[in-house]
Order: structure tokens, then C-alpha cells, then sequence
């Protein structure tokens, strides 16, 4: 089967995007792991689906459903740079005239808005907190002293045997943790990040995020991600540590996150039904087609 895909990237994370509103392509999770693969198929971290909403979602006023699945093949919750990708791709196919966009995914709706210069940004939501929203397996588990109350700082074993490894956890709609690191370039990130996404208290398996502070409004980021390693940026992962650094009282309420791939800028009020901003760029990089093996 030969297929047309355009490949897009936000902040260096990269993707393949699937116009698939006339009809779905019916693809399998080998056949996604072989889209996203660098060497034999397009190559990508995430591969994006953009139907056409179920009719009680349209009836609602959603414009398009939003379908994400990772370089492993499987199918995901959320994905922020990809939703800025997706806002994107839908107003230069001229699938949509409008600059906002309300979008049905796995983990509820958000709303993608283009802006005057170029970028795009997304209202990504409530994040949430409490481990059974995460998941996170809590059993037996106190927060750490200094963090009492909501906030979670959680000590996870089995990680560095001669290291505390404590983290915050949220959900963006998806699993993440968030590590406090001194410095990310020297950060245990390949190291870790595996033992992390795979950890036992992580039901779901986990986004692992390496936050390093720089000041108040600034800070530094590495993800490794669940289902794709590490990518030179995480949307999600951006928003799950910029509102974890908020709880813990060391970030202000607007951040840019600087990641390997480019700069995100997150906004969170901080109250309990304040959704998270995310802003960044999102850019399409070629259009092409490809012959699909057929692959269960
Ligand atoms: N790159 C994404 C997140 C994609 C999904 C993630 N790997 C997961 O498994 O939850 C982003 O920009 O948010």
C-alpha cells in the first residue's frame, strides 16, 4: 500500500504526519514502528493521525480527532509538540480556515491557537497530580520531608543504587517524572531514563524528564521518552516539569524551557482549574509518499 505522509518537527521533535479525514488507513503497530524507524522507513519520534470527529464530537463543536502513536508502535494519550504540528498541518492542507482549533484526543480536548508570529499555542489542559490520575503505584510510599503536603517529591528505588532518586510525577494527560538534575548535559538521562519509563510503580510505563533550574522564569530540559528514547524535545514533558517546579515554589508562573531542539514557553496560573499553555514553532520539513509492507 502506498501512502502520503508529510514529515513535520516542533522543536526537533519529529514526526509523520497522516491526513487520514477521508478514511482511516487502517495501519498496524509494525507498520507504525516501520513509518518511524531512521534507517529502513521515514523516521520520526511520534507519528500523528488527523481524522475527521465522531459525530457527536462534531455535533459539540470539535473540529478534527487527534490520534498519536509512539516510535514503538504504540498508541499514546497526548503529545504537545505534536499538537502544534497538527494545528499546522491542518491550515496549510486547508482542512480548517480557523487560527483555533478544538481537538479530540485519547486524554480529552484541547485547543491548539497559530499566532502572528509563526508559532502556536496550545492550551494542553489541566495537569493532575494525584498518582492514581498518572499512574503511579504509591503503595507504601510517604512524601519526602522537606516536600510535605500535595507536592510529591517521591524517593524511586531500584534506579542508582549510591543515589536518592527523587521525583515529582503529573499526568498532561500522559504519564510523566520529573528529576531534578544540577546540570542537564552531564545528566544519567540514557542511563536512567530507561529504568525509569519501565519502573514498577509506573503501571503505564513513564516519560522521564531531567529538569535543570537556571532561575525563576528559565529553566533546562531533557526527556526520555515512553515508547521513543530520548527526543530533542517533549511538549508534555515541558508543561510536566515547569507545573512540577511551580509546586514545589522554585519556578514563576511563565518558563521557557530550553531543550536540545529549541525553546518552549510554558504557562500555568497554578490554581486547580487552570489549564497549562504550551508555545512553541512547529514546521514542516517535506511531503512524500512511501510503499507500506504489509506488516501485522
Ligand atoms: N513528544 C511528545 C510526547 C509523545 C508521547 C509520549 N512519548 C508518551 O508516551 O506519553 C510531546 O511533545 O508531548
Amino acid at each position: 500500500m502506498q501512502i502520503r505522509f508529510t514529515k513535520m518537527q516542533g522543536a526537533g521533535n519529529d514526526f509523520i504526519v497522516l491526513d487520514e479525514t477521508q478514511g482511516r488507513l487502517g495501519l498496524s503497530p509494525a507498520q507504525y514502528r516501520f513509518l518511524a524507524d531512521r534507517h529502513f522507513g521515514v523516521g520520526a519520534d511520534q507519528i500523528l493521525s488527523v481524522r475527521a470527529p465522531a459525530p457527536q464530537a462534531a455535533a459539540e463543536g470539535i473540529d478534527f480527532e487527534y490520534v498519536i502513536h509512539n516510535a514503538d508502535g504504540g498508541e499514546v494519550e497526548q503529545c504537545g509538540n505534536g499538537a502544534r504540528c497538527f494545528a499546522r498541518f491542518v491550515r496549510d492542507q486547508g482542512l480548517t480556515t480557523k487560527d483555533s482549533i478544538r481537538v479530540q484526543t485519547r486524554a480529552g480536548v484541547i485547543a491548539p491557537r497559530l499566532t502572528a508570529d509563526g508559532r502556536v499555542t496550545v492550551d494542553m489542559g489541566l495537569p493532575r497530580f494525584a498518582p492514581e490520575q498518572v499512574p503511579f503505584d504509591a503503595s507504601g510510599l510517604t512524601p519526602t520531608p522537606q516536600h510535605q503536603g500535595e507536592k510529591w517529591p517521591l524517593t524511586l528505588d531500584g534506579i542508582a543504587p549510591e543515589a536518592h532518586v527523587s521525583i515529582a510525577i503529573a499526568s498532561m494527560g500522559n504519564p510523566h517524572a520529573v528529576l531534578l538534575v544540577d546540570d542537564v548535559d552531564t545528566a544519567p538521562v540514557a542511563a536512567w531514563g530507561p529504568l525509569i519509563e519501565h519502573h514498577a510503580r509506573f503501571p503505564a510505563r513513564v516519560n522521564a524528564g531531567f529538569l535543570q533550574i537556571v532561575d525563576r522564569a528559565q529553566v533546562r530540559l531533557r526527556v526520555y521518552e515512553r515508547g521513543a528514547g530520548e527526543t530533542l524535545a517533549c511538549g508534555t514533558g515541558a508543561c510536566a516539569a515547569v507545573v512540577s517546579g511551580i509546586r514545589l515554589g522554585l519556578l514563576d508562573g511563565l518558563v521557557d524551557v530550553h531543550t536540545r531542539g529549541g525553546r518552549l514557553s510554558i504557562a500555568w496560573a497554578g490554581g486547580a482549574s487552570d489549564p497549562v499553555f504550551l508555545t512553541g514553532p512547529a514546521t514542516t520539513v517535506f511531503e512524500g509518499q512511501i510503499e507500506l509492507p504489509d506488516l501485522l
